[in-house]
């Protein structure tokens, strides 16, 4: 297992990468880190591989401290979104080289590299030379190289970002597959929520340095912590709407900035201030705009996904998503009600979860 313990880094004098972190990475997991670029993904790895280290804090293995062992006592293998392969080498030696260098016999070598090879879909390619290759097929030939040989720790940048949606789709499955069966621990980052949650054992939210939210894919999703994880998480993420709390009857009656009833929940949220409601887009009905009770808004954007439509709508100025089937005929400009559905709710206040708040 290896743990950040209030691992800070610092580049230069102004530039803080990572703010105070503390996670643990188990043995055996598949750890996506995953945020917005410049979010402070790469540095994580940079500490894990001993490329760069701390400015305050200790990063442990086993218990250990390992901030101190320079990177070839650490036994990481690392894959980057740019690539470095030898232009010299045909695919097949740049495959081979991890295990080369290991004094492997041939024999071995050979049955690894068309291993790798076939799980990448890069065996009709294994003759050429980097410079012959596509973009994808180069990215792939670089993640064989990390995933070739034993290594404590995988780490992963970005690995498939330059691939097509579809190669993308197919690779997750390959990799996730590949890991669980050589057990390896694997550091994974990318920008994509959709990739964080279909890969990950856990993952880690990181925001401008700081980690936002470490969790298994259903508990960020189902339970964010706070709103840049609602916000950010989910494809479209969950929508936010600023309310303020009237207490009634046993219950509060939430209403949005214009004054309008936006639903009502059963719980005592007097006194609370700075309070925005979270709904994720399938918790929404749409409806007439003169339907009684229904939240009132305009269509702003049509997003065809194939399967069903994401109607972004006008409430009050937030924008709120809407997961609507394909047949419902919907022109921007057009008024429409909004329907919410109480228990996919989701409250946040000064941008943390409330307990009451949630399906
Ligand atoms: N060697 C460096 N010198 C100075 N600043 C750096 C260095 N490496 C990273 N940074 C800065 O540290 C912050 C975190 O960068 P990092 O590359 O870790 O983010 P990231 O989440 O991996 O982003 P991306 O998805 O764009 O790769 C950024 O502000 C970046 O500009």
């Amino acid at each position: 297992m290896y743990a950040f313990h209030d691992v800070h880094k610092r580049y230069g004098l102004r530039t803080v990468a990572l703010r105070r972190l503390s996670f643990e990475i188990r043995k055996g997991e598949f750890f996506v880190l995953y945020g917005p670029a410049g979010a402070g993904k790469s540095t994580v790895l940079n500490l894990l591989a001993g490329i760069t280290r701390p400015t305050s804090g200790d990063i442990t293995r086993a218990g250990q401290s390992i901030v101190h062992l320079p990177p070839e006592r650490r036994n990481a293998a690392m894959a980057f979104e740019n690539y470095a392969l030898y232009s010299h080498l045909s695919v097949a030696e740049n495959l081979a080289f991890p295990l080369r260098a290991r004094g492997m016999a041939k024999a071995e070598i050979d049955k690894r590299v068309h291993q790798i090879a076939e799980v990448l879909g890069i065996s009709h390619v294994l003759e050429r030379r980097p410079g012959f290759l596509s973009g994808g097929q180069r990215q792939r030939v670089a993640l064989g190289r990390a995933i070739i040989r034993p290594a404590d720790i995988y780490l992963l940048d970005e690995p498939i970002g330059h691939l097509d949606a579809k190669l993308r789709h197919r690779m997750r499955a390959e990799l996730k597959a590949l890991a669980q069966e050589m057990e390896a621990t694997v550091v994974f980052t990318t920008t994509s929520s959709k990739e964080a949650l279909a890969l990950g054992d856990r993952v880690a939210i990181l925001n401008q340095g700081r980690l936002e939210q470490v969790g298994t894919p259903a508990e960020i999703y189902h339970r964010p912590a706070n709103t840049f994880v609602a916000g950010f998480v989910g494809d479209p993420p969950m929508s936010l709407l600023p309310v303020t709390a009237e207490v009634g009857g046993g219950q509060s009656i939430l209403r949005n900035q214009d004054g309008h009833e936006v639903c009502r929940v059963p719980a005592q949220l007097a006194g609370h201030r700075d309070l925005r409601m979270g709904i994720r887009s399938n918790s929404i009905r749409l409806t007439a705009p003169d339907t009684q009770r229904a939240l009132p808004g305009r269509v702003a954007v049509i997003e065809h996904l194939g399967h069903s439509n994401i109607v972004v709508v006008s409430v009050a100025g937030v924008e709120v998503s809407v997961s609507v089937p394909t047949t419902v005929p919907l022109k921007p400009g057009e008024p429409v009600g909004l329907s919410i559905e109480p228990t996919g709710i989701h409250l946040f206040e000064d941008e943390k979860a409330l307990a009451t708040g949630g399906a």
